[in-house]
């Protein structure tokens, strides 16, 4: 459930009322989602989603997502268009909260990821790093790798109680990675979260990307080992070959990767499953269990985990490039 702050009609219609977008004629509250309130509104002049930011998103980073999406929207990406007052405001306040106004995506995200969803999601992963390539806001990475630690330490004493050893465990990734972690790869604006329910597909077509939220500077392969691990599993926890090969092939068809950068994935893909198994770990053991938050299973990356520490080389993903792989 995601709708934590309510808005009255009165209220909303006032809002509204700085905007060119005619008159409200209904909303709703959309239960999906995690971390903000949505709406879809119908107005006389058509469908838009209104967006109230909750307190886990500070303010000061609203002006990078809003912009971020306004760039690339722009630039022929496919994703929410933040749309303007009659004064140019993109941002206002409802409810008091943040508010904004977006241009609202046909599609539907989809529940089981085919091959041929993950090539259009590389492509499109790529697609959005090249047209964020000029975005000039930047915003410092809040879950980079010298985060991890930090936020592991905040999970308090109840960790082996999900799994005993699991501490020990998290501790030694950690050590791993940040003794590991490449610094001089290409870096850019990234998504950070590009995950099945941020993509949405139309008649088999990409149609759009969505929820731009954690959107940072980081390494943007590192995007893509964040895509890999969300795309590329199955329900079983095991690794689709198949599909990994199509994530990574999409991506290099628009933007190829440098050696080094696929050198660099099995340990950029161990990070990224860490940094979402800390996530869900903290939610899991300090969110009540009666907050609307919906807490999503740590131990789902712990598996995603033990299996990119197995991994040797990129063509365990399926993908051969000879110049790290012959
Ligand atoms: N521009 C949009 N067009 C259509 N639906 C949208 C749009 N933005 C959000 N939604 C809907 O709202 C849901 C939650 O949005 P999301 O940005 O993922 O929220 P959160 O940041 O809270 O996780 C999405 O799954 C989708 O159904
Ligand atoms: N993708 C993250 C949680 C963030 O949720 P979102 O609805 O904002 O995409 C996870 O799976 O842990």
């Amino acid at each position: 459930m995601a709708v934590y702050t309510d808005v009255s009609e009165p209220q909303l219609a006032e809002f509204i009322g700085a905007y060119d977008i005619g008159e409200l004629l209904s909303y709703k509250g959309i239960a999906e989602g995690v971390e903000n309130s949505n709406f879809l509104l119908r107005t006389t002049a058509g469908t838009y989603i209104l967006t109230l930011y909750e307190k886990r998103v500070n303010r000061s980073d609203l002006p990078f997502f809003v912009g971020l999406m306004e760039h690339l929207a722009e630039r022929g990406l496919s994703c929410p268009l933040p749309v303007h007052t009659r004064g140019g405001e993109s941002l206002g306040e409802l409810s008091g909260r943040p508010a904004a106004i977006f241009t609202f995506l046909e599609g539907m995200w989809t529940r089981r990821p085919a091959p041929q969803h993950c090539r259009a999601v590389g492509a499109a992963l790529a697609g959005m790093h090249g047209k964020a390539a000029d975005f000039p806001l930047h915003r410092r990475n809040g879950l980079a790798v010298a985060d991890w630690r930090p936020l592991f330490e905040s999970c308090g004493d109840r960790v082996d109680g999900i799994e005993a050893g699991l501490a020990a465990e998290i501790g030694a990734e950690l050590d791993f990675v940040e003794a590991n972690w490449p610094a001089d790869l290409p870096k850019g604006v990234i998504h950070a979260d590009l995950f099945p329910d941020n993509v949405f597909f139309l008649s088999g077509e990409l149609s759009g990307l969505i929820d731009f939220y954690f959107a940072c500077n980081d390494l943007l392969a590192y995007d893509l080992a964040i895509a890999v691990c969300a795309w590329c599993f199955e329900q079983d926890g095991s690794f689709n070959i198949t599909k990994g090969r199509a994530l990574i092939g999409g991506y290099a068809s628009v933007r190829p990767l440098s050696a080094a950068e696929l050198v660099a994935l099995p340990v950029l893909c161990r990070g990224a499953a860490l940094r979402f198994l800390l996530t869900r770990l903290y939610d899991w053991l300090t969110v009540p269990d009666d907050s609307f938050v919906t807490k999503k299973d740590p131990m789902e990356y712990l598996g995603k985990l033990r299996f990119h520490r197995s991994v040797k080389s990129v063509s365990d993903y399926g993908y051969d490039d000879e110049r790290v792989t012959a």
